[in-house]
């Protein structure tokens, strides 16, 4: 997991948060598109169209098939990268490079090694914090995360699953009010990685901020989001939009087993190209799949 909060300082500097501390965010994509330069000369489009409204302290996951711009839009959201149609607001406001509205987590936890786990989540914190304030947060939050033991070591002493805790810590000392989380928990074995979502859960109920989530796990998305969406397009020259949008039943956390979820389950599948048996069918498109209104 990296985090924007340990990225270049922004070229222009993101508008003043609220005032106040541990606010969630409303983030709107409005049309949004992101076209790259192929190599033969013209423009390949990866995103199109893609406009949802996701509300302050809720957890959008988004699902689609490899290459489809999962991480593009949340590079995008963050001001990691720039759209090139529509544009993202947080708070109202459009995002700015590095936006330091937001905190980045990704696959890998990226801490750096000859620091102790104490400063490497420190590192989250937004500059100008006072020292003491400073430390009773990194304190905190390395109490949430469940590794007080631990805030001496180094990152080569401590387990993949407790370097990523770590990571989750330093993002959230950035205090965002949009957490964007790229498969955060995509390199953990299945055990760590349900411990891992658990704890998502638990940070989440004490500082609720907008999580957008990417992931490819279906039913990690299911145990973890308030809604769902799923990217596809419909032909290779077409760029991506939401082809699914799903609001997930029941309260967090869920039941594994429900028949709701089940069905879910199973329609989100079929949008990704997967049989119920989990076999690929070899294609990328969710043409047929209808928009699912909510
Ligand atoms: N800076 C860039 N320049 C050119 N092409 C890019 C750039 N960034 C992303 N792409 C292309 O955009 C497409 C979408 O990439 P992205 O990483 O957003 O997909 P993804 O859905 O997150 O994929 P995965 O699930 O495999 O991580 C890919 O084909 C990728 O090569």
């Amino acid at each position: 997991m990296y985090l924007a909060s340990t990225a270049p300082a922004a070229s222009g500097s993101a508008p003043a948060r609220a005032g106040t501390a541990d606010a969630a965010f409303a983030v709107e994509f409005e049309g949004l598109g992101r076209s790259f330069p192929s190599d033969r000369g013209a423009s390949r489009t990866v995103l199109r169209d893609v406009s949802i409204s996701v509300q302050p302290g809720e957890v959008l996951a988004i699902l689609g098939t490899s290459g489809c711009g999962k991480s593009t839009l949340l590079r995008i959201a963050g001001g990691l990268d720039s759209a090139t149609a529509g544009r993202v607001l947080i708070d109202g406001t459009p995002t700015v490079d590095f936006d330091d509205r937001t905190a980045v987590g990704f696959q890998e936890p990226r801490l750096l090694p000859w620091r102790s786990i104490t400063d490497n989540v420190a590192l989250g914190l937004p500059r100008g914090t006072p020292k003491a304030d400073g430390a009773a947060r990194v304190a905190r939050l390395i109490e949430l995360v469940g590794l007080s033991d631990f805030a001496g070591h180094r990152p080569r002493e401590i387990s993949g699953g407790m370097a990523q805790r770590a990571s989750l810590a330093r993002a959230l000392a950035r205090n965002p009010g949009v957490l964007l989380l790229d498969e955060p928990f995509g390199a953990l074995d299945a055990l760590t990685r349900l411990k891992m979502q658990d704890l998502l859960l638990d940070v989440h109920a004490a500082a609720p901020t907008t999580v957008l989530l990417v992931t490819h796990d279906v039913d990690e998305a299911l145990q973890l989001a308030d809604r769902i969406i799923l990217l596809g397009r419909s032909n290779e020259l077409d760029g991506s939009t939401i082809a699914q949008e799903i609001v997930v039943p029941g309260t967090r956390p869920r039941d594994r087993g429900s028949a709701e979820l089940a069905e879910l389950r199973g329609r989100l599948l079929d949008g990704l190209g997967i049989d119920r048996h989990g076999q690929a069918r070899g294609v990328e498109t969710t043409t047929a799949i209808p928009h699912f209104p909510y």
